[in-house]
This record gives structure tokens, sequence and C-alpha cells, in this order.
């Protein structure tokens, strides 16, 4: 906590509208509220997320971080990286592992799903790190700064839903080398707004940021989906296996029952009709 307010006050982040953490926040406003009202982040918000949901999003996570964060390595000395380069601090695919053995066990890596769109994200992480290093800070910052932000509320989630104790699969909301987000956001911007760009690069880096919440908003709803599927074939199945236990009875079937039960009663009321007629006949004839 000290060493952080220490680099800040030392940094003397002064930020202004022009520069590039203003600027890369004003343009992904809307994409952000975009992600925010995606199915699957309303489920977080509702606070009630399932445990596929949960491991299928740590999924994805973990290939977007490894890209990220190899990338990242990669371009440690390249002057629009080195100001925003802190493994120690936010480096999330090692304990995104760990997250996913807890769940998966040694073999997640094969019990992996990893839909089409995170792909897509994982491939552009790799082209930008070869073709355009400058571009990276346009995605840490939409991972980083968001996992610090409302990530951090949003922690809470699985932890009550999912009943996850002592923190197992929860390695990915913890940051233990960030004493304070807050003070941590800020020595952050103040470092993205250090990075020397041509106003070219600095367009470029802008579009790389609505982009990477693009590819975000696609993961969500792709996993969405795929929950959804799995879960309509899952209460499908559900369906089948009681109706084979006690097999449904169809429309023509119950009005058979029905009418058979109608033919009976009458059949009775003939039967103590004549049994009537014939007692009060006797008895007319032994009077
Ligand atoms: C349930 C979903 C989400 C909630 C509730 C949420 C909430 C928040 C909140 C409260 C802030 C702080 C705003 C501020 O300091 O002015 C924030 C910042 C941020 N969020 Fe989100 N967020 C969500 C999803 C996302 C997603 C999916 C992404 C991107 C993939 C994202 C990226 C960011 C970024 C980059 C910031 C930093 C903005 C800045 O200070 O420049 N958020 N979010």
């Amino acid at each position: 906590m000290e060493e952080e307010k220490q680099k800040i006050q030392t940094e003397k982040p002064q930020i202004t509208d022009c520069d590039l953490s203003e600027k890369i926040k004003s343009v992904t406003k809307e994409c952000h509220v975009r992600a925010n009202s995606t199915e699957l982040m309303q489920a977080f918000q509702r606070g009630n997320i399932t445990l596929m949901q949960y491991k299928l999003l740590l999924c994805s996570l973990y290939k977007i971080y490894e890209a990220l964060e190899e990338e990242l390595d990669r371009n440690a000395s390249h002057g629009s990286v080195a100001p925003i380069y802190f493994p120690q601090e936010l480096a999330r695919a090692e304990t995104l592992k760990r997250d996913l053995q807890h769940f998966y066990g040694q073999n997640w890596r094969e019990e992996m799903f990893i839909p089409a769109s995170t792909l897509r994200y994982t491939q552009r992480l790799r082209e930008i790190g070869c073709k355009h290093p400058e571009y990276l800070v346009a995605h840490a910052y939409t991972r980083y700064l968001g996992d610090l932000s409302g990530g951090q509320v949003l922690s809470r989630v699985p932890q009550r839903s999912l009943g996850l104790k002592n923190g197992e699969g929860l390695g990915f909301f913890s940051f233990p080398a960030i004493n304070s987000p807050n003070l941590f956001k800020q020595l952050y911007r103040s470092r993205m707004n250090s990075i020397e760009l041509t106003e070219t690069q600095k367009e470029g880096v802008l579009e790389e940021a609505i982009r990477a919440f693009e590819f975000n908003i696609q993961v969500f709803d792709e996993l969405q989906t795929f929950v959804n599927i799995s879960e309509e074939n899952e209460q499908r199945q559900r369906r089948k296996a009681q109706n084979l236990k006690t097999p449904d009875i169809s429309v023509s079937q119950r009005s058979a029952v029905t009418s058979s039960l109608t033919s009976d009663s009458q059949l009775l009321r003939m039967l103590l009709g004549a049994c009537l007629a014939l007692a009060l006949g006797i008895g007319i004839y032994l009077f």
C-alpha cells in the first residue's frame, strides 16, 4: 500500500481529457454498457451464476490471459509495453490454471471447452503481439482494469451462489500483490499516459480497445448460447427419463378410460334396477 502510494506521489499523475486513459474510457463507454448487459454478466449481477457458467467462463479467460500475458512478456521491453508491464501484480494465467485444476482435476486441459470467439480473440492478441505491440495496452487495459473495477464486486457472486469455500476456484478475482485497487488503477492510468504514441498509433489503440470489448461481448454471448443449449438438452433428457418411469397417458387413452367408467356405472344402475324389480315382483306374488 505504502509502495503504491509512493509510486503515485513520485509520478504525480496529472490526468487531462487528452490523455490516453481518459480517451480510452470515453470511447469504450458504450461497449462497457453492452458488455454489462450480456446475459452472462447479468447473471453475475443478479447474483445467480451456475457452476457451468462459471467453469466455462474460467476456461475462456484462461486462454485469453495465456495469450495476452505471453505477448506482454515477449514485448516487455517495448516502449509501449514496458510502462504498463506489471506481471507480479496483475498476471492471471497461473491463478486461472489453479482454478481450472480445482474444477476439472489434472486433465483440465483436455476437459476445457473453448468457443470459436475465444480462439478469434487469442489469434488477434498473437497477431498484434507480432505486428503492433503498442496495441497490447488496449487489451491489457480492458481486461486488467475491468478485473480491478467491477470484477472485485462480482467476485462475491460465485463464492455465494456456488458455495465455494476457502477461496478454492476463486483465485482469478484475488490480486494479493495489490493492496488498493483504486491506487493501483491511478498508477496504471498514469503509466498509460506516459506511453509515447503518434496520433495514428493513438487512434489505433483506441480502435483496438473497442475491438477488445467486442471480443469479450462475443465470448460471453457464445458461452451463454452453449449454456442455454446444454441446459435445454439436460431438461429434455430429464423429461424423457421421467416419462420412461411413469408413462404419459394420451388424450384418447384418457377419454377411453372416462367412457369405460361411464358405461360401467350405467351397467351397474341397470343391474340394480333389475334386482329391485325382481324383489318387488316376488313380494307381490307372495303377498
Ligand atoms: C457485470 C459486469 C460489470 C460491471 C458491474 C462493471 C462495473 C464497473 C465499474 C463499477 C467500474 C468502475 C467505473 C469507474 O471507476 O468509473 C468499471 C470499470 C471498468 N470496467 Fe467494468 N464492469 C463490468 C463488466 C466489464 C467487462 C465485461 C469489461 C471488459 C471486458 C469491463 C471493463 C472495465 C474497464 C476497462 C474499466 C475501467 C474504466 C476506467 O477507469 O477507465 N467491465 N466496471
